[in-house]
């Protein structure tokens, strides 16, 4: 099977970092292909990137519309129920993945997220996919997005905060609220003691799973094809007939 890892920023080194972790995470009998969208913000640190992500995003699903199955790498699962109108095979957000994950494997996780500003984001949708009480805390650490990879101290920090967050929320697993700490999660399992869950690596596995599974989208009807219709100025190109 193929499945096709989304980047929703257009930070090409991110794109790499996320390919790595979900090649990692992939079956043999899997190929995963990410990609950059050929628009968008450098980094998605706002609803106002989220909002601007979002053309990139399904573009990338139309350009490429016979992967078996599709990962929006980022935390705040930008467009997630428009790329499932469109996409032929399963689509999963890395924020979905990740606290259903953390879900089966404790009682309550917490999020170690970027910035403060996008805590509310992650509450959202903690609400939407997991019962109340098992998203116990959201925890900003406030290093940009894509200084992650840049900031040697990065690292430390965030398994600070997770450590921290375990204590106050009363929590037993922790989901990385950022594509960008993909390459954080085992080093921070070995040290707290923890489940830690990369949602890039939870996705892909998962979009996997239902694959094998047979199991696609239901196009029955919110999630059927959008119908025909025409969008101009800047986004004339996503006309549909
Ligand atoms: O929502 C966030 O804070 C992180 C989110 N932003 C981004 O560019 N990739 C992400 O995973």
């Amino acid at each position: 099977m193929r499945i096709r890892v989304i980047n929703p920023n257009t930070t090409e080194s991110m794109t790499a970092l996320i390919e790595a972790s979900a090649r990692a995470a992939a079956g043999p009998g899997t190929v995963v292909e990410a990609v950059t969208p050929i628009m968008g913000p450098a980094s998605i640190e706002s609803h106002y990137d989220e909002a601007l992500a979002v053309p990139g995003i399904l573009r990338a699903i139309i350009d490429d519309s016979g992967a078996d199955g599709y990962v929006l790498a980022c935390f705040g699962d930008p467009g997630l129920d428009a790329a499932r109108e469109l996409a032929s095979g399963p689509v999963a957000g890395i924020a979905e993945a990740a606290m259903h994950a953390a879900a089966m494997v404790g009682r309550g996780f917490s999020v170690v997220t970027t910035l403060s500003r996008t805590r509310g984001r992650a509450h959202d949708l903690a609400a939407r996919y997991v019962a109340p009480g098992v998203c116990r805390g959201v925890h900003a650490c406030d290093i940009p997005v894509l200084e992650l990879e840049h900031d040697p101290a990065a690292r430390k920090e965030v398994i600070a905060l997770a450590r921290h967050a375990l204590e106050r929320d009363g929590s037993d697993a922790i989901v990385l609220g950022c594509a960008g700490m993909a390459g954080f999660a085992a080093a921070a399992s070995a040290e707290l003691g923890v489940p830690v869950i990369d949602g890039v690596a939870a996705a892909t596995v998962m979009v996997q799973s239902l694959v094998t599974l047979g199991l696609r989208t239901s196009t029955r009807e919110e999630y059927a094809p959008p119908p025909a219709k025409s969008y101009t100025g800047l986004l004339r190109e996503f006309t549909r007939s």
